[in-house]
């Protein structure tokens, strides 16, 4: 099977290591032609996996348009803020019958839309080509071949399973899921909880914090979800706790990492310059607090999150908040 990857990032480009593991032939676009021509000629991508050896059968390329050549699955691995520019550059070169995959874990600014959604809004394809993998999947640790299962996710099951099929490997074991709204909230407010996470952890706050930070941060991920229509027992699963507490719990997530700063005392702008990758849970955090507040969902967790990131509050103002709030059943 023909694939292409488009994103050479720590997970666009480990991505591509199971697709090609798995038995398929991958293209994978690089936005910096430097990239593509390091993964050609050295077999490794400097920058963001530096450590792996990538499988022959992978063919690097910074033509986006080479990438899609006849590629009957297209993964789509960019940051969500760009994903809607991206697309709608590559659209017209996706081949009529590809599935798209979303491996993307962020809520648009300003449209507070799934990736799913903005990939059926730019690509102008139905719903059910679109699938969403999503899962405790930190790329440096699946780059070293360690075993990890993920959750496919896709309304047509068909397609979640050509999917599944073309990613399951030794150390990579994908269940199919029909409930995408479910499996990309998990995805994108488990981002924010870590964020939440990491700010604990700077501020020297032991297991009893963190155990409470990540079961109501699944509360209110839980409460989103089942507002907008998801299956909550999704939340349980792989795309939901798993995600939530193996990012929570690594060192080597990027979301965790960034709250880290944050709660050292580090001002947004600061942390930004000290961080290279992409933090999803920084931006996704405007758009999920928007969200929320249009269905009346509440996100307490979130909510203060937002604002230790965007509004300077300070990290012991916002843990106050969180425990002032009123006292209710669980
Ligand atoms: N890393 C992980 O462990 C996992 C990540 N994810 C999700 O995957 C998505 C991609 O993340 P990941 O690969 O880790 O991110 P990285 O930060 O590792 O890489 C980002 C990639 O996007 C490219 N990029 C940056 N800006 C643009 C732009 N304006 N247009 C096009 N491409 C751009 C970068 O190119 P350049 O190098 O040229 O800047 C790079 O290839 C995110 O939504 C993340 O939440 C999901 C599961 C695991
Ligand atoms: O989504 C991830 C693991 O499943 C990666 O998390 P970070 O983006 O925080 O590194």
């Amino acid at each position: 099977m023909r694939t292409a990857v488009l994103g050479a990032g720590s997970w666009g480009t480990a991505f591509a290591k199971i697709l090609a593991d798995a038995g398929g032939d991958v293209a994978l676009w690089a936005r910096r032609p430097a990239i593509a021509e390091a993964i050609r000629s050295t077999g490794y991508n400097p920058d963001y996996l530096p450590e792996c050896r990538l499988p022959e059968r992978i063919a690097a390329t910074a033509d986006p348009f080479e990438a899609l050549e006849k590629a009957e699955i297209v993964v789509l691995a960019v940051p969500s803020q760009t994903l809607r520019r991206n697309l709608a550059e590559w659209a017209g070169h996706i081949h009529p019958d590809a599935t798209l995959v979303s491996l993307m874990k962020g809520i648009e600014l300003g449209t507070t839309k799934r990736m799913s959604e903005v990939i059926v809004e730019t690509a102008g394809v139905a719903a059910d080509r679109v699938a969403v993998v999503s899962g405790p999947n930190l790329a440096p640790e699946i780059a070293l071949s360690q075993p990890a299962a993920t959750v496919v996710a896709c309304t047509d099951i068909a397609r979640a399973t050509l999917v599944q099929k073309a990613i399951t490997t030794p150390y990579f074991r994908p269940y199919t899921n029909d409930d995408v709204v479910g499996c990309e909230l998990g995805g994108a407010v488990k981002n924010v909880i870590a964020l939440a996470y990491g700010i604990a952890t700077a501020m020297g706050l032991g297991d009893n914090t963190k155990a409470s930070l990540i079961t109501r941060g699944l509360a209110e991920t839980t409460r989103l979800g089942v507002a907008l229509d998801a299956d909550p027992l999704t939340f349980a699963g792989l795309a939901g706790l798993g995600d939530l507490v193996g990012t929570c719990m690594s060192p080597l997530s990027r979301n965790r990492t960034f709250g880290e700063h944050l709660g050292r005392g580090l001002s947004l702008e600061q942390a930004q310059a000290a961080t290279r990758y992409t933090a999803e849970g920084v931006k996704s955090c405007l758009a999920i607090r928007d969200l929320a507040r249009s269905l009346r969902v509440e996100m307490p967790i979130t909510e203060q999150v937002e604002r230790v990131c965007h509004e300077g509050v300070a990290p012991k103002i916002a843990l106050a908040a969180l425990m002032s709030r009123e006292t209710k059943p669980e």
